[in-house]
């Protein structure tokens, strides 16, 4: 199994992937399981991880990592699998164990599968190849974190057959499909897309896929997105229906449900309703809360913040899925870092928010209800009229659908699609009497008894089993394109995996992306050109403006821009300053009771915070107490002379000052001034000075005359052990 500190060996992974075979078939949900984690009691959660990253702020609560009940989603879409691949083990570590690859942009309009390992756009094109290496990758973090991932792609297409078919056999755990989506965005012949969703919905119920529907995308392509809402139940209801018809499970028919408004406008009040409306219609199904993403401009802040809103609603109803798409989806460019924020995000709002229905319930006299039946019953008089015209095809060719209008008002802007129209129009036909498909999961009629009665329920008998049955039938092929493929892409950045070499990235190794996040005291016009400038002077290539956001119109603009860095970091020359391994908790209380070691302690300057300190000393937080240090505390707001005259007076070897403040490095110049009047007394070289805080850097604080500096996450132990150490070193054993 691999370790946290060895990286993931893309080589290996792709080594012998032609007899590489899939550990099980099928999606797995986490499974809820009440429990005490550190001080507190969760109800809405699941296991936790063997391995992860938690919550900065877990630091203060013994490093616990609560894991919600529901399943987490990231999206992924740079191009190149071989790099994904990394961000999937990031993303593991932060709590997902839904891994959702986009595909390479135009793959739904390919009548047939891709092969090989061609670098895609805006996704990977799905082949057969990329498929079993990044499930391969699965199977090892998988294992390293102790949970089940869920890999996941889209069927969805004029090839949604042959992709859910090479899926169930490559052990894919879930994916979109949605034939009202080929029709309505991506202009394919509404038969072809209903005949083909038959069949891949009939292969996924065989390989036991859990199925996204596609109904957000209306929310995301109507002008006014919370006037869908009536039409977005009749979506859902018509996916989720055909496709139980079809064959596959309830509980792996999942509806992917968006709230489609956002703030400014008053979101909770908007898409509450919709969510109960949701929930009450089909609650037969899974629930997968999508965030939405339609109104998300250039800000991850605000992104952020709606996608928290999301998650409220995903509390206040239900998600089985919660999905969370990088809040950078709103520039288009979802790198490494906007993934992990959103995993913590949902996380971090999910377990925040733990057992919040069991302290609430909703007004039965609030307009919520009201809202909820209009909606539903607007949602019945559109399926109502759709079977009065002839159906969903009339429906769609009478421009019934993403009409911006809150039905039954119309405003006669919808996607309106030809039934004889579209990519792959008068491509279906009527099969012959004695038609026979010898497979293990097909859709409708299938002339088996001509051959064989006895095998009506498993046609695949009569060639001695498919490729569900018999793997060894699929024909694997490794490479197409002898230069687009992941052996060059590796070649080329060899020296970034195997040497020492260092540059930074965004989404791709050795991209050498960077950006830079400022602010000038200009209008945004000229702050945006004043940007570019200085990341030019900067040295960086290919600047852009990725963000800027009006602090005043004439006072301040923040800008971020993004830029390429051109030269390589050597590892091996870099000062790395080692932690200092600390003495044994044993030999640095037997010291410190031998030499009767004193402290002064307190928190410097005009500076009132006491919690940070508290923690160093008190035997309780495990401080330097623990360890046979006497300290006297001077409380808070201590004058910088007074820590060298206590001092003197009690006869202490060590002050130790907290410092928090940092504006204007006010806490580097009171530890000059400290070190500066233990001079002006004579009793610096007797004393050992120490500084503490969250914006300590220990370099800086040693340059400003401290003997050590200490930052973040430091312990008692960290301190007890420096003092001893120090003190040897003055006053010998
Ligand atoms: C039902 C369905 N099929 C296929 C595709 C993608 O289809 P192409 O491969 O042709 O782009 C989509 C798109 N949305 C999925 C991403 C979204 N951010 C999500 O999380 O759902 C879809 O909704």
């Amino acid at each position: 199994m691999i370790k946290p500190n060895e990286k993931l060996d893309i080589r290996h992974i792709l080594d012998d992937l032609e007899n590489y075979r899939p550990k099980r078939k099928g999606w797995v949900w986490r499974t809820k399981n009440p429990q005490d984690i550190g001080d507190f009691h969760y109800v809405d959660i699941s296991d936790s991880l063997k391995n992860y990253v938690s919550l900065p702020s877990a630091r203060y609560l013994n490093h616990i990592d609560p894991q919600p009940d529901a399943t987490i989603t990231t999206e992924i879409a740079s191009g190149r699998f071989e790099d994904d691949i990394r961000r999937m083990r990031m993303a593991a570590y932060h709590g997902a164990d839904h891994i959702m690859v986009i595909r390479t942009a135009g793959q739904s309009h390919m009548d047939g599968l891709l092969e090989g390992t061609p670098q895609g756009v805006g996704g990977v094109p799905i082949t057969r190849k990329q498929v079993r290496a990044q499930r391969k990758a699965l199977d090892i973090i998988e294992d390293e974190v102790g949970r089940p991932i869920n890999y996941h792609s889209y069927v969805s297409g004029v090839a949604g057959p042959e992709i859910a078919v090479m899926f169930t056999e490559e052990g894919v755990n879930g994916a979109h499909q949605d034939p009202q989506y080929n029709v309505l965005y991506r202009n394919i012949n509404m038969i072809r897309s209903f005949v083909d969703a038959a069949e891949s919905k009939r292969i996924m119920a065989f390989g036991g896929l859990a199925q996204i529907d596609g109904a957000h995308n209306a929310n995301a392509t109507a002008r006014d997105a919370w006037k869908v809402m009536p039409e977005l139940l009749v979506q859902h209801g018509i996916n989720s229906r055909f496709s139980e018809k079809v064959g596959i499970r309830p509980d792996l028919i999942c509806l992917s449900t968006v709230p489609p408004a956002a703030p400014p406008s008053p979101d909770i009040k908007v898409n509450l309703p919709y969510a109960l409306a949701l929930r009450e219609f089909f609650s037969a199904y899974k629930m997968r809360a999508q965030m939405n993403t339609k109104y998300m401009d250039s800000s991850t802040r605000e992104a952020t913040v709606t996608h928290v809103l999301n998650l409220l609603i995903s509390k206040l109803t239900s998600a089985d899925i919660q999905s969370t798409i990088t809040p950078d989806e709103g520039r288009n460019v979802p790198w490494h870092m906007f993934n992990i924020e959103a995993l913590d995000t949902a996380k971090q709002a999910m377990v925040g928010m733990d057992d919040l229905m069991s302290m609430l319930e909703f007004k039965k006299d609030s307009d919520l209800f009201k809202t909820k039946r209009e909606l539903q019953i607007r949602s019945i008089l559109m399926m109502e009229e759709m079977i009065e015209i002839g159906g969903y095809f009339q429906a769609v060719e009478n421009g019934m659908f993403v009409d911006s209008g809150l039905y039954p008002e119309r405003m006669d802007d919808g996607i309106s699609r030809k039934i004889d129209g579209g990519i792959g129009s008068d491509t279906t036909y009527k099969r012959a009497k004695d038609y026979l498909a010898p497979v293990s999961a097909h859709y409708g009629y299938n002339n088996v008894s001509q051959y064989d009665s006895k095998l009506v329920d498993h046609p695949e008998k009569l060639i001695g089993g498919d490729t569900f049955e018999q793997p060894d039938k699929i024909q694997y092929i490794d490479e197409l394109d002898p230069e687009d493929n992941v052996n060059n892409r590796l070649d080329e950045s060899e020296a970034y995996r195997n040497k020492n070499l260092l540059k930074p990235e965004v989404q791709w190794l050795a991209d050498g992306v960077v950006t830079v996040d400022l602010f000038f005291p200009t209008e945004k016009i000229i702050a945006e050109a004043a940007a570019l400038e200085l990341g030019k002077r900067m040295n960086l290539s290919s600047v852009e403006v990725i963000h800027s956001e009006v602090m005043h119109p004439s006072e301040g603009t923040r800008i971020q821009i993004k830029g390429v860095v051109d030269f390589d970091i050597d590892m091996t020359k870099l000062k790395i300053i080692k932690k200092e391994e600390n003495l044994p908790a044993d030999d640095i209380l037997a010291y410190a009771k031998k030499h009767h070691i004193k402290v002064i302690a307190g928190t410097g300057g005009s500076d009132e915070h006491s919690v940070g300190m508290r923690e160093i000393l008190d035997i309780k937080h495990g401080g330097i107490e623990k360890y046979g240090l006497k300290y006297t505390y001077l409380g808070t707001s201590v004058p910088i002379e007074k820590f060298i005259d206590a001092a003197i007076e009690e006869d202490a070897s060590v002050v130790m000052i907290s410092l928090i403040i940092s504006h204007d490095d006010i806490h580097y110049k009171n530890m000059k001034k400290l070190n500066d009047y233990a001079i002006e007394k004579g009793v610096r070289d007797k004393l050992i000075l120490l500084a503490g805080g969250t914006q300590v850097t220990p370099e800086i604080a040693k340059d400003s005359g401290m003997d050590q500096g200490f930052s973040r996450g430091t312990k008692g132990i960290d301190v007890a052990s420096f003092v001893v150490k120090k003190h040897k070193e003055i006053y010998g054993n």
